[in-house]
């Protein structure tokens, strides 16, 4: 069988190049042929990676990339909203895998996270939808942990708080936090070398530098060193951010539930200094008293990549962080306890890799499925 063409947009990206390196390591190039895309290096010899690929091509030239069935991008949001509309409206019936949130809640488009939602998927392949959209990280990487209880109609409501990693926001926004560390280190390294020095004075000049002109915030507005900040992506207004919003929408979508049927999950998200691997804290009202043993079974079995953590101090310190679960495609779920609220009140906490399960691998196994190897 001739290979598929597929044209791949955003490949350099940060996700892009997550998502490149995971079908290297997994050998898919072989089952397609790529065709490259830049919007900025047209011309340019494409990546070594995939030898005999021809050289990059323009990622605005609407009629080389509607020469092509499947077209990947993770090349974001404003490529997606000056493209994607064109090519719909020339007639293109391609499919259209994209890391970006800009068609995510569309009747036309479905959100891809097949370990959760592989009959959503299936459905709409049979029902012809072209548009097939990678989720927020965040709600990725929770489903990915607690898919289990979802899935089987345990959950009566949800509330997460989240402490999200710097990637989020971008390349920038990593290298800004360990410019802030450094920086801060740099303005105390003389009372850090004398283990004498008054503590209070080193936490007096720190919060001063924090405070003052000396870092570099540029990217997330406020320094994130040493500090946290209550608030991610746009205000919408009623004093929820959009990413608390997309928490109860796109876990919805991503079921297949709606109206009646839909689940409340609602919560606060925050930023902290980890680097890529966003984590959560969840309350959830279960819709039966189920003891730790069974929770613990039917998330274990619900997926390969959930893997739950004894509640215990040192296995939680060990493997249900962002440090043990970054660039892996585990995704830990742990401190499972019923709360004092009563028995069907739950608490968890999860931690996933944002690159890979929040972005890059949903749309790696979407395009496996679309070629028919998954
Ligand atoms: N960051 C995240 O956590 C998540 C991001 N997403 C989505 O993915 C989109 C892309 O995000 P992200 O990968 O972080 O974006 P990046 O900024 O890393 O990359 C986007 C594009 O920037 C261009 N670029 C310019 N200079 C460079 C450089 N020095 N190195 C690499 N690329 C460069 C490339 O396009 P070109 O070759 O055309 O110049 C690249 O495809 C986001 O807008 C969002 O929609 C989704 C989920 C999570
Ligand atoms: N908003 C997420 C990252 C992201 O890109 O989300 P989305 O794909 O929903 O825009 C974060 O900052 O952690």
């Amino acid at each position: 069988m001739t290979p598929q063409a597929v044209g791949f947009v955003g490949y350099r990206g940060m996700v892009g190049s997550v998502l490149m390196q995971r079908m290297v390591d997994e050998g898919d190039f072989a089952h397609l042929d790529p065709v490259f895309f830049s919007t900025s290096q047209a011309g340019a010899a494409a990546p070594s990676f995939a030898a005999g690929a021809p050289a990059l091509k323009d990622a605005y030239d609407l009629d080389e990339l509607a020469k092509l069935p499947i077209i990947v991008t993770a090349q974001g949001g404003d490529y997606t909203s000056a493209v994607h509309p064109k090519l719909r409206e020339r007639g293109w019936d391609g499919l259209w895998i994209d890391a970006a949130s800009t068609l995510r809640v569309k009747d036309s488009s479905i959100i891809v996270l097949d370990p959760v939602n592989r009959d959503v998927i299936d459905a709409g392949l049979a029902s012809g939808i072209k548009d097939y959209i990678g989720g927020n990280c965040t709600v990725s990487c929770m489903l990915m942990g607690l898919g289990g209880l979802f899935k089987n109609g345990l959950v009566e409501w949800a509330t997460s708080m989240t402490y999200q990693a710097a990637s989020g926001g971008g390349a920038r926004h990593m290298r800004e936090l360990l410019t802030q560390f450094g920086d801060l280190n740099a303005a105390v390294a003389p009372e850090l070398a004398d283990p004498a020095s008054a503590i209070l004075e080193i936490d007096r000049k720190i919060l001063a530098a924090q405070r003052g002109d000396a870092l570099d915030s540029s990217q997330f507005g406020v320094p994130l060193a040493g500090n946290l900040i209550p608030w991610i992506d746009a205000d919408l207004g009623n004093g929820q951010s959009k990413e608390e919003w997309k928490a109860g929408v796109e876990t919805n979508k991503i079921l297949g539930r709606s109206g009646e049927d839909s689940i409340v999950v609602d919560g606060l998200c925050v930023r902290i200094g980890a680097m890529r691997s966003h984590s959560q804290a969840l309350t959830i009202k279960l819709t039966e008293d189920l003891s730790i043993e069974e929770i613990s079974r039917i998330l274990d079995e619900d997926n390969e990549w959930s893997k739950v953590v004894p509640n215990t101090k040192e296995d939680s310190m060990r493997d249900l962080t962002p440090v043990a679960a970054s660039g892996t495609l585990t995704v830990p779920v742990g401190r499972l306890r019923k709360l004092e609220m009563g028995p069907q009140y739950l608490s968890a906490f999860t931690v996933g890799d944002q690159l890979l399960w929040g972005a890059a691998e949903p749309l790696r196994r979407m395009l496996l499925i679309a070629l028919g190897r998954l």
